[in-house]
């Protein structure tokens, strides 16, 4: 889909319809291709209907906002009239609603919708001119306080050059947002840089990418073997294999992917040496570091190198052991006693060994005693220094010796519930600012004396680099996690690299103790663990089910269950369905979909809201798909709307959906709305480190290309009390026979064997989630 090029008039006389964005009906991402419903606002055409629905190749566009169409209208047999989009624009506003919202935009501080509408409705359509023409105009605007207006009137003046610069970005289709970053970055250089180098956006806008950036050197006509792009497609690739878990890629391979990407058009192909040369000059540049044949993103250089560096620092340390050993068997002895249990032998010897070491690793399958120890750990810890693990008991100047941390806010919850104490996520315990910047460091070092962090099989390397320089050198360091569970979302795979280190004491739980309560999932999970997995295994049981279903019939099986569990009066957050992937006619948005008709139908008594191709309805259960520090929501998080609010009944004057987590109430504007999907089901990935009472999980052959031994592994071992699979039996023991052979480039085992402890200096601060 072409944008119209820059200042070019030709398209006047072309069929156009202008028109807002009233809803995406479809997108499909690998074909690019797009279908929407506008309210039409002027043609040029014979049509005079209010709506319209649009479709071509175009990436999703913002609703609300105001594009001019050119193409042409078709009559399609079932559907009626439809306009086929060849090309699109960004319409500035120009009429009052346009202006209003921008007036009343992020720009203008201290000017909300009312005031904006004021000034409208005062000072005309021109508004913008007049005000800029003459400052004592807004003298005439009712209760409008002088130091407002000259507050507006100066902003005003400061924006003008970006108001020129957003005019013409608008022609690009970019939004308010985007073309506001582009400003920031180049101020008046913008346009001359987008006509002659707009590769250097990749470099210095966030979340601009190659191919937008691309799409414009075509307009421009710029030579496909520019420097420029050379560079940009590299640092493009890297950050793709970056979200394929890799920290770094060899700098052959990466060259080779650069060589596809670029070099796949008709036009003469670009020499290998053009590539490395460019690939050199990005190092120079500081784009990229190049160590030996590997390239890395500069924050996943500095994240490897840094994270090696502060545990072999902690490593160096000595432990001051106080007690005996005689000391030691009376404590474990004290509290086998009081918790009328025994510990088994090698989980007294994890609790040994993480009192004498500096850093431990724990690791063990579902029921084999993690928490038990831990438990063990703190106990006895506090026994033998003499030390209370009453939070209450410490004054406040006084610091609690335990911090207990984990990647996600269930995990951390989970943490509490398990030990009693007090517990956060991993950025919180940091101090995140949302971006990339940490309160807590090496300079600002965490307080306490003893720190566990739970499934650190989640945590990737540039957050185990923010945690491993906030730990000073005298606290002791325990990390638990189940290895045969899917490696981190984020790049790298540091429990696992760690473990094949040899460089830290570990130790591994293999006994079940849960079992012994007759637990069958527990024993499934055991089963895949070690490569016995068979159809004996999947033998019904009072918490086992596995239930033989065709792909058609599968969506009305899975909601079926998940009524019949609501009748019962289980609640929706005791159980999750989760399905390995998104877009397959069983797929998790599907999935959702129907379970949502089933269990939370249209009514007249609950309000709801369409946002995109989603329906929002007062009652639905739905995730947080992105960390959001400021409301203390993060990824993963689960909870239920509340409530519904129309754009009239706030003072904010837009429409509102509030969701409740676990008590938490976090209000989100509709443009928000982005940062939340429904979580009837879930993917397996997002389940990481959450617990449910009861799971469904779908398991059919379309889903085979993700079916594999590691996530199967993970979505069993969610589940607490009751696991009912569903599907094709045959698919399901393939997947758990085939072992992820997605090896991530990762240096991290071999640099922590190396000799070599110094410490990168990352000036930067830069964090990979900055290119995603
Ligand atoms: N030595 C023991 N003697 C008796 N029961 C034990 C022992 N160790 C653990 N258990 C019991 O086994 C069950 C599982 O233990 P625990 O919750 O500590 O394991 P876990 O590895 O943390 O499991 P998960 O990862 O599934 O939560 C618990 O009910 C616990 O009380």
């Amino acid at each position: 889909m072409k944008q119209q090029t820059l200042f070019s008039d030709s398209n006047e006389e072309r069929p156009y319809v202008k028109g807002e964005l009233a809803r995406m009906i479809f997108h499909n991402d690998s074909e690019h291709f797009s279908i929407a419903s506008i309210k039409v606002h002027e043609t040029n055409e014979d049509f005079d209907e209010k709506s319209l629905v649009i479709k071509g190749h175009f990436s999703p566009l913002e609703e609300g906002e105001a594009y001019i169409f050119y193409g042409e209208f078709q009559n399609h047999k079932k559907f009626g009239m439809q306009y086929e989009v060849e090309m699109y624009n960004r319409v500035l506003p120009e009429t009052k609603d346009g202006l209003v919202m921008y007036l009343s935009s992020d720009l203008f501080h201290g000017i909300g919708k009312k005031t904006a509408e004021r000034i409208v409705d005062h000072l005309g359509e021109q508004a913008i001119s007049v005000i800029l023409e003459d400052k004592e105009a807004l003298r005439s605007v009712p209760r409008l306080p002088k130091e407002k207006a000259d507050q507006l009137y100066d902003a005003l003046k400061e924006h003008q050059g970006l108001e020129h610069v957003m005019i013409h970005l608008s022609q690009y289709g970019f939004g308010l947002k985007l073309s506001q970053k582009i400003y920031e970055a180049f101020k008046d250089q913008a346009l001359t840089i987008i006509e002659e180098d707009p590769y250097q956006l990749v470099f210095n806008v966030e979340g601009f990418g190659f191919h937008r950036a691309d799409e414009i050197a075509k307009i421009q006509n710029l030579p496909h073997d520019h420097p420029t792009r050379i560079r940009a497609a590299c640092l493009y690739i890297l950050q793709k294999s970056m979200s394929d878990g890799h920290v770094y890629l060899p700098t052959e391979e990466c060259l080779v992917q650069v060589d596809q990407l670029l070099n796949q058009g008709e036009e003469p192909s670009i020499a290998f040496e053009q590539l490395s040369e460019q690939v050199i000059h990005l190092g120079e540049e500081r784009h990229v570091y190049v160590e030996e044949d590997r390239v890395y993103l500069p924050s996943l250089f500095f994240a490897e190198n840094g994270f090696c560096h502060h545990l072999h620092r902690l490593l160096e340390e000595e432990v001051d052991i106080e007690h005996t050993q005689a000391d030691l068997m009376k404590v474990i002895g004290e509290i086998e006693e009081d918790e009328a249990m025994s510990y088994g032998e090698d989980q007294f010897n994890a609790i040994e060994k993480a009192l004498h070491s500096k850093l431990m690793i724990l690791t063990g399958g579902p029921g084999t005693g993690k928490t038990t120890v831990i438990k063990g750990i703190i106990e006895s810890y506090a026994r033998l220094n003499d030390v209370s693990i009453d939070p209450s008991e410490y004054d406040s100047d006084e610091t609690f010796p335990f911090i207990l941390a984990a990647p996600t806010g269930r995990a951390a919850k989970r943490m509490t519930e398990s030990t009693g104490l007090p517990s956060s996520t991993i950025h919180r315990l940091l101090g995140w600012d949302g971006h990339d910047s940490f309160e807590r460091n090496q300079n600002n070092p965490l307080e306490g004396k003893v720190l566990i962090v739970d499934e650190f099989s989640m945590v990737d390397i540039w957050l185990a680099n923010q945690l491993f320089r906030a730990i000073p050198s005298d606290m002791q360091v325990l990390l638990v996690g189940d290895e045969d569970q899917l490696p981190s979302v984020g790049p790298g795979q540091v429990l696992a690299d760690l473990l094949a280190s040899l460089q830290l004491p570990s130790v591994k739980l293999t006994e079940v103790y849960r079992q012994k309560e007759g637990s069958k999932i527990i024993q499934l999970a055991h089963d895949i663990k070690n490569d016995t997995c068979s159809e004996h295994s999947l033998v019904k049981e009072h918490d086992f089910n596995f239930i033989p279903a065709q792909e058609s019939q599968l969506k009305e099986l899975v909601t079926n269950i998940v009524n019949k569990a609501v009748e019962k009066g289980i609640e929706l957050k005791e159980l999750q369905v989760l399905a390995p992937m998104y877009r397959t006619d069983v797929g998790i948005h599907k999935l959702n979909e129907e379970i949502q008709r089933i269990v939370n139908p249209k009514s007249k008594q609950k309000r709801d809201l369409k946002f995109k191709e989603l329906t929002f309805r007062k009652g639905d259960k739905v995730i947080q798909l992105v960390n959001q520090p400021e409301d203390g929501v993060y990824n993963g998080d689960i909870g239920e709307i509340v409530a519904i609010f129309r754009a009239e009944e706030n003072v904010d004057g837009v429409e509102q959906v509030v969701v409740d987590y676990d008590g938490k109430e976090v209000v989100y504007p509709k443009k928000d709305l982005n940062n939340i999907m429904h979580a009837y089901c879930t993917s397996i990935h997002k389940s990481q480190g959450s617990e449910f009472s009861i799971v469904i999980l779908p398991v059919v052959r379309s889903y085979r290309r993700m079916l594999r031994k590691n996530l199967l592994y993970t979505a069993i071992t969610r589940s607490k009390q009751s696991l009912i699979i569903c599907g094709d039996r045959q698919a399901f023991l393939e997947g758990v026979r085939t072992t992820d052979t997605n090896t991530r480039y990762t240096r991290l085992k071999e640099k922590l064997q190396s000799e070599s402890k110094e410490e990168p200096v990352d000036e930067e601060e830069l964090s990979p989630y900055d290119f995603m």
